[in-house]
């Protein structure tokens, strides 16, 4: 194995893509990240002397470690735990989205067999190591785990497939309509569905490969995506996401060292009925959403500033301070208005104008290329956690979609809701509980 360093799939990672400093990353790792980004600030220097990158392995020895690593290759996240890995683990700079559809006349036997063999392949993928099913193409073979993490979520029509629609949760039911929604039934929903993340593409993309040959004919791909976030270890210390319109998103992001933290993302222990098996997973809301670039870019930048209510420059609130400083939603400008206007994002988007609704974002960017008429194909694969979208997702997405400023920019194009259940314990697949429960 190659891991020097790991972090747990759940509780101690941190807050994805919140404020800087709120990473949650461990002291020993959040120094080793800060050497590795020296050495990137540093640059020729480094490759020239070759020493800083290495020095992070020395710092924290690990006998089985690869000396070929620096902390981005060998940083490993675990398969185990409360939570399945990939919802409060850090942004990862590759994402790939894939929803499969199980083969017809495949059921809940088949669908367990896939589910076993997908939790083989995510735990040995993880932990640095070649997959175990026959699968393995050996695409990555020298690039440690690369903080890889694979997470596994069961659709709204699974339930029927494999006859397991008495133990289908309520939170699935399906989204409301919404009145900017130019959706694509065919790049939306599906049976299965599975985010990969990790800090090297070749990480990311021999996860997709493999797992999409673990499905055998037991499920076909219905639809794919791709995502990046930036570079890891390129800041010098950790900083909240930028997106593809520049601004600063992530930082009202819910923490986990919040008190309600676990009550708002994830579904209690002890949860009854369809929700038993449920205990400690997670609601994924899915949403491919275009931005309109051309038009974002021709807006002056104050005018940009109000549409979200923040600094671009720093996220500050326009009312002043710093990134993480609360906004002051009653404050009056000279010209006698609220300083955050009304139709601000930021405003109208926060819990407490919403009864208290929160989600964790946990988003990729994308970019498919120039469409036809040679606008970008690019904006935002939006992943927001919640423990129910009832509580997160759909009072937010109702109020934006009513006089949202920032609506004229943007396009949802896709969608999904997806279950996702706690992490599997040692010994335990993905789902299992529902599936042989
Ligand atoms: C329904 C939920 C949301 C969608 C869809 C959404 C799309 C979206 N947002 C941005 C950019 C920003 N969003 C920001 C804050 C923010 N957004 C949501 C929800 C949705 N956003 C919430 C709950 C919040 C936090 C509000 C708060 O806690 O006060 C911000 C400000 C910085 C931040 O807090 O992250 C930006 C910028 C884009 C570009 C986008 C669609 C592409
Ligand atoms: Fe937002």
């Amino acid at each position: 194995m190659n891991a020097s360093v790991r972090t747990s799939g759940d509780e101690s990672e941190g807050t994805p893509a919140g404020p800087a400093g709120g990473d949650g990353i461990d002291i020993s790792r959040r120094r080793l990240l800060g050497t590795v980004g020296a050495a990137g600030a540093t640059g020729l220097v480094i490759g020239a002397a070759g020493g800083i990158g290495i020095a992070a392995v020395v710092e924290d020895p690990d006998p089985a470690g690869s000396p070929a690593l620096t902390t981005v290759g060998s940083t490993e996240v675990m398969f185990h735990g409360k939570h399945q890995a990939g919802i409060t683990t850090p942004l990862q700079s590759r994402g790939h989205l894939v929803a499969f559809d199980l083969a017809p006349g495949a059921g809940r036997k088949e669908a367990a067999a896939l589910l076993r063999r997908w939790s083989a392949t995510a735990k040995a993928l993880m932990a640095g190591r070649p997959a175990t099913t026959g699968t393995d193409t050996g695409i990555a073979l020298d690039a440690g785990p690369s903080s890889l993490t694979v997470t596994f979520g069961f659709g709204r029509t699974f339930f029927d497939r494999t006859g397991l629609t008495a133990r289908r949760p309520a939170q699935l039911d399906p989204l409301p309509a919404f009145s900017s929604d130019v959706l694509d039934p065919k790049r939306s929903e599906g049976d299965l569905w599975v985010q990969i993340g990790a800090d090297d593409a070749l990480v990311a993309f021999h996860a997709l490969r493999t797992l999409q040959k673990d499905a055998g004919d037991a499920a076909r791909v219905r639809w794919q995506m791709n995502g990046f976030n930036r570079s890891a270890g390129a800041t010098a210390r950790p900083m909240t996401a930028r997106n593809l319109m520049g601004q600063i998103d992530g930082t009202g992001n819910p923490r986990p060292t919040d008190p309600d933290f676990d009550r708002r993302i994830f579904v209690p222990q002890g949860a009854s009925g369809a929700q038993e098996w449920m205990a400690g997973g997670s609601y994924a809301v899915f949403r491919r959403i275009r931005m309109l670039l051309d038009d974002w870019e021709k807006l002056p930048l104050d005018k940009q500033e109000k549409v979200i209510g923040r600094r671009k420059s720093d996220g500050a609130p326009l009312t002043g301070g710093t990134e993480t400083t609360e906004p002051d939603l009653h404050k009056i400008g000279p010209d006698g208005r609220v300083v955050i206007p009304d139709n601000a994002h930021a405003r109208i988007s926060a819990p407490e104008q919403n009864g208290g609704a929160a989600m964790l974002r946990r988003p990729f960017s994308f970019h498919d290329g120039i469409a036809a008429d040679g606008t970008p194909d690019a904006g935002l694969l939006f992943i927001c956690w919640q423990a129910d979208p009832l509580r997160g997702f759909v009072p937010v997405q109702r109020k934006l979609d009513r006089g949202d400023a920032l609506s004229p920019f943007l396009r949802h194009e896709a969608s999904g809701l997806f279950a996702v259940p706690g992490g599997p314990a040692e010994g335990e697949y993905v789902g299992q509980r529902l599936l042989e429960g």
